[in-house]
């Protein structure tokens, strides 16, 4: 796409671009991409923030629409030259059925898809997710793991089952042939756990700091370690990619990449301290508070509850047995693949990108006195 008679020539669209990660990749690519001319943003639920966008250089097309309606999916694709599909329910919590999570991220994806084969966009990239891959349902850890480091992949939750079918789907689809002949080339990236500004469950945690008094309590061994990725280092790759897919197409064409950057291993309390320590919250016990058959069992309580109280009001604590499997289990990732085929190097150093979530906590502490 560097082809100097393209500058400001494309035409982009992200799907999801209103959530945590979509912000982050819509700014970034206001600000990166030299050769957009327009940037489309398709969302169920457009930002407020949007209006602000619309005064720079770069045509900024807001689209509210569904990624499950095929039309309203090929109508916002028609015209592009790519497609970053980052929008998807993203629920381990039991707040919506298996069936509207399916819906979404596949039945999405598959409209997706179809829209750049029946419209004649391209490229596609897509947001997978490291649970395509693991933690698996035997809670076996996954060490500094690559994209070829095998590794039983598992899944019964509705979530990870959705991104693994959607991800088969998108790499499937590499190589078809679009309107007018050319092939479509697509490619998966899989963050880890994506943190930074606006993100939901950090938010979760803080407040639930602050209504216990300042004190968050341990529950998971520290000697877990989760790999995490600042979400503006997810942003880069995401923009990164979408620009080389064209040059690189015989190498990166249905290939999928874990996002990384220098973020350190820790457990996930340990690491959500790194930002909810400088802002006032303290975590109490150096070893889990409570034995773990006893988090099993709470978090079995709340599977219960949550099925009883559902007819009255929706109950989706954060723990279930699910998500303390998922806190429970070492995943972390050590791999250069995404530097060695397009380049990618984290622009966000570790520290800045502490930096940058604790200035987002602190002001978030602020709004709320
Ligand atoms: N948050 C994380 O730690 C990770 C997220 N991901 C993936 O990244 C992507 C973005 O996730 P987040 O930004 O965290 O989630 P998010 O919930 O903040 O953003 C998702 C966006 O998709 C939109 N959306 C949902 N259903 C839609 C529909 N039917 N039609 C159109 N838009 C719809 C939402 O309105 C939202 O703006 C997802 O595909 C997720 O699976 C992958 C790895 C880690
Ligand atoms: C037992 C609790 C005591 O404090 C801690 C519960 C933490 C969980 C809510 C999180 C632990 C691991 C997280 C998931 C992980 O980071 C990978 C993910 C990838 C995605 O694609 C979506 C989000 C998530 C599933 C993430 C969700 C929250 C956790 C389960």
């Amino acid at each position: 796409m560097a082809d100097s008679a393209q500058a400001q020539k494309l035409v982009y669209l992200v799907t999801g671009g209103c959530g945590f990660l979509g912000e982050h990749v819509v700014r970034m690519l206001l600000q990166q991409e030299p050769q957009l001319r327009e940037l489309r943003i398709f969302d169920l639920h457009l930002g407020p923030w949007l209006e602000e966008l619309k005064t720079g250089p770069v045509q900024v097309t807001a689209i509210q629409g569904d990624v499950t309606q095929a039309h309203e999916v090929a109508a916002a694709v028609a015209g592009a030259h790519v497609v970053i599909h980052t929008a998807g329910l993203v629920d381990v919590f039991g707040k919506t059925s298996p069936e509207t999570i399916h819906e979404v991220n596949v039945q999405g994806t598959r409209n997706v898809i179809e829209a750049c084969v029946q419209t004649g966009t391209r490229f596609l990239v897509y947001t997978s997710s490291m649970e395509v891959v693991g933690p698996n349902i035997k809670g076996q850890p996954f060490y500094r793991g690559n994209e070829n480091t095998p590794y039983e992949a598992v899944h019964r939750h509705p979530y990870p089952c959705s991104k693994a079918l959607a991800e088969q789907l998108v790499l499937e689809a590499n190589g078809r042939k679009v309107l007018g002949g050319l092939p479509l080339v697509t490619c998966a990236l899989r963050p880890t756990g994506i943190y930074g500004e606006g993100h939901q469950i950090m938010r979760d945690f803080y407040h639930q700091g602050l209504r216990l008094g300042g004190r968050l309590f341990r529950a998971i061994p520290a000697s877990v370690e989760h790999g995490r990725v600042y979400v503006g280092n997810v942003a880069w790759m995401h923009v990164l990619v979408a620009r080389e897919l064209e040059h690189r197409a015989a190498l990166m064409g249905g290939q999928v990449y874990f996002c990384y950057d220098n973020s350190p291993y820790k457990s996930y309390e340990d690491f959500n301290m790194e930002f909810l320590g400088p802002c006032g919250l303290r975590l109490v016990g150096t070893r889990p508070l409570l034995p773990y058959w006893l988090l099993v069992f709470l978090a079995a309580l709340n599977v219960l509850l949550q099925w009883l109280l559902r007819p009255l009001l929706l109950y989706a604590p954060l723990l279930n047995p699910y998500t303390l499997a998922m806190a429970n289990t070492t995943f972390t990732v050590s791999t250069d693949k995404a530097r060695r085929h397009f380049g990618y190097e984290p622009p966000f150093s570790w520290e800045e990108s502490r930096t940058r979530t604790i200035r987002w906590v602190q002001a978030m502490e602020g709004s709320a006195q």
